[in-house]
């Protein structure tokens, strides 16, 4: 299987050093941005929008991985593109044509991507798998960094891996939430291979290095 990737999420960086936080993820042994865009309606919080993405993409030197919590994303779709974003991922949860808007997500230029809430059945994408790029399987209730990682999303990766292998796919699939040096292994095992990380990166004393342990981890 391909290599194991590491997103450390912005949300935990520190918003009055964005640049230095930026630098850190470049020269760090990280592969992706992850970007958490909220709405205050599809999720009980508010984070940053295109602005700030647009500033992070000024300085980063790897992909930007955006993930929209916002209530019908197909509205600011080409926007996002326009400010950088090289992954979308949106909420089966929140958009009612699916299929039309990973559609427009791939006109705009980027891979398309389904995001699952820690309850919803990994069975909804059955249909809709061979136009995921990646799926991200939420491992907290969304909203909020640096909550506690739910156990029943071992399983959740497991069926999905199942879904994926049975369909002749290598979709990647992406775990959101309370990833730390505890968990990742068990997840890599379960089938899991993209990791986004906020608080376990960005309130460790040494940022860099607790990248470079993760990716370790997931990749041995
Ligand atoms: O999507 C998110 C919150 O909805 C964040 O990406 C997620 O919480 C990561 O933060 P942490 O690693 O601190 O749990």
């Amino acid at each position: 299987m391909a290599s194991k990737l590491i997103a450390p999420s912005m949300l935990a960086a520190d918003f009055g050093n964005l640049q230095r936080d930026t630098e850190m993820v470049n020269n760090s042994d990280a592969d992706w941005f992850h970007i958490d865009v909220m709405d205050g309606h599809f999720v009980p919080n508010i984070s940053y929008g295109m602005p700030v993405i647009a500033a992070i993409k000024k300085h980063a030197t790897k992909p930007l991985d955006v993930h929209l919590m916002i209530e019908k994303p197909e509205r600011y779709i080409e926007e996002f593109a326009k400010v950088g974003a090289d992954i979308i991922t949106v909420h089966h949860e929140s958009t009612v044509h699916l299929h039309r808007t990973l559609t427009q997500i791939e006109d705009a230029g980027c891979k398309a991507g389904v995001v699952l809430n820690l309850t919803t059945p990994v069975s909804v994408l059955e249909d809709i798998l061979p136009k995921c790029y990646m799926v991200l399987l939420m491992s907290i209730n969304p909203g909020f960094g640096g909550q506690k990682f739910e156990d029943i999303t071992y399983n959740r990766v497991k069926k999905l891996r199942k879904m994926i292998t049975d369909q002749g796919l290598n979709t990647r699939i992406e775990i959101d939430g309370g990833v730390t040096n505890k968990n990742i292994k068990k997840l890599v095992e379960a089938g899991a291979d993209v990791f986004v990380a906020g608080s376990h990166v960005f309130k460790s004393t040494n940022q860099t290095e607790t990248i470079k342990e993760l990716k370790t981890l997931a990749n041995s």
